[in-house]
């Protein structure tokens, strides 16, 4: 099977470690000096201890039809990335985007959330959903400046077909040479159910995250932060229960931060590296669903109007007490 990975940052050098150092036929895509790197020195993970090297081939983009593609980069980026490697994507070939947030497969009928995450309609056009396998990954990974990635938790994929008519059983050679390569593949009963809870987490804590500096367990353990995140997290629990999703409660994301330990979210990963936070498909196509059920999402909008008006990201400390005052939680959230 050969194996396409396009992009070669966090999730794309653990994926191409762990699938390289296993045996796959992996081609990894990147650019400029991060390319070089690659053909010089393959790709590393060091996952909990465990080494995981990878001389694997590196191109700029694919040039020839592969029997998978993952797409490993931010969903802002996806159009433009699936454009670019249009060659590797033949009408056989599955397509699995790696991303946080909600996908743009997720309600195809939505115009809302067409304009969000497919602005100019070429996932949709150039995707056939039976070739689309929905993923969620629950992973937290780092790269040092040589560009190797650290991973803290057992690598765990939710994947399957996006698309009613598909064949359930698509995907079941690719899920074996996942598992193989020590990746825990499974297929969830519900694949958008799976995204919503992901999201929970995301949702909850990578703004609030860029907006402070903060890690994961530093928002799990100080009240304030705790606070917001549980905030944000019953405005999404409300849209997704209105939506027929019933989501995991407070403690399930409390426990999640602590265990998390002190991680930077990949959006403060962003902030501080003066990236685009991946603020669409996190926060904003979610807020438009709920809009559009009626419901506000106001502690969400709040945290995203302090992050526009931010001079820079993330906050220094001593602006981080002023920037959660005056938060809108509800009652029980106060402290
Ligand atoms: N970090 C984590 O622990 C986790 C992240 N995620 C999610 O996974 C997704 C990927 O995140 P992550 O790996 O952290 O992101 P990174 O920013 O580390 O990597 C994104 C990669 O995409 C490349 N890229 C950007 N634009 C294009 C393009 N147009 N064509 C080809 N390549 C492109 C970038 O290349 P260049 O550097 O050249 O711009 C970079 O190598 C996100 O949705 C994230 O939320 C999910 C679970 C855990
Ligand atoms: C680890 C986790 C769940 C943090 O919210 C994540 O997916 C990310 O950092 O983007």
């Amino acid at each position: 099977m050969e194996i396409g990975i396009i992009g070669a940052g966090n999730v794309g050098t653990a994926m191409a470690a762990l699938l390289g150092a296993h045996g796959a036929r992996v081609t990894v895509t990147a650019r400029g000096a991060r390319l070089a790197r690659i053909r010089a020195e393959g790709v590393h993970l060091d996952d909990r201890g465990t080494p995981h090297h990878a001389a694997i081939a590196a191109l700029p983009r694919l040039d020839a039809p592969q029997d998978a593609v993952f797409l490993c980069v931010k969903a802002q980026d996806l159009p433009e990335a699936v454009a670019a490697n249009a060659a590797g994507i033949g009408p056989g070939t599955l397509v699995v985007p790696m991303v946080n947030g909600l996908p743009f497969w997720f309600d195809p009928a939505s115009a809302e959330l067409g304009a969000v995450l497919d602005p100019g309609g070429l996932l949709r056009a150039r995707l056939d959903p039976a070739q689309v396998l929905g993923a969620v990954l629950l992973m937290t990974i780092r790269r040092d400046a040589a560009g190797r990635a650290t991973s803290t938790n057992t690598p765990t994929l939710s994947l399957a077909p996006v698309a009613g008519d598909t064949d359930p059983g698509r995907g079941a050679g690719l899920m074996a040479v996942l598992n193989a390569a020590g990746i825990r593949a499974s297929a969830p009963d519900d694949i958008r159910e799976a995204v919503l809870v992901k999201l929970l987490a995301n949702i909850a804590t990578n703004p609030l995250s860029a907006l402070t500096g903060c890690s994961l367990a530093q928002i799990g353990r100080d009240p304030g932060l705790r606070a917001a995140a549980f905030a944000v997290a019953g405005e999404f629990r409300a849209w997704a229960a209105a939506a027929g999703y019933a989501l995991p409660s407070d403690r399930w994301l409390g426990d999640l931060l602590l265990d998390a330990g002190d991680f930077p979210t990949s959006m403060l990963q962003d902030a501080r590296a003066g990236r685009v936070l991946e603020l669409g498909a996190i926060c904003r196509a979610p807020m438009g669903l709920a809009r559009g059920a009626g419901l506000a999402m106001p502690c969400l909008a709040a945290i995203l109007a302090r992050l526009e008006a931010a001079p820079a990201l993330p906050l220094p400390e001593a602006a981080r007490a002023a920037a959660l005052a005056g938060l809108p939680l509800p009652l029980a959230e106060r402290t």
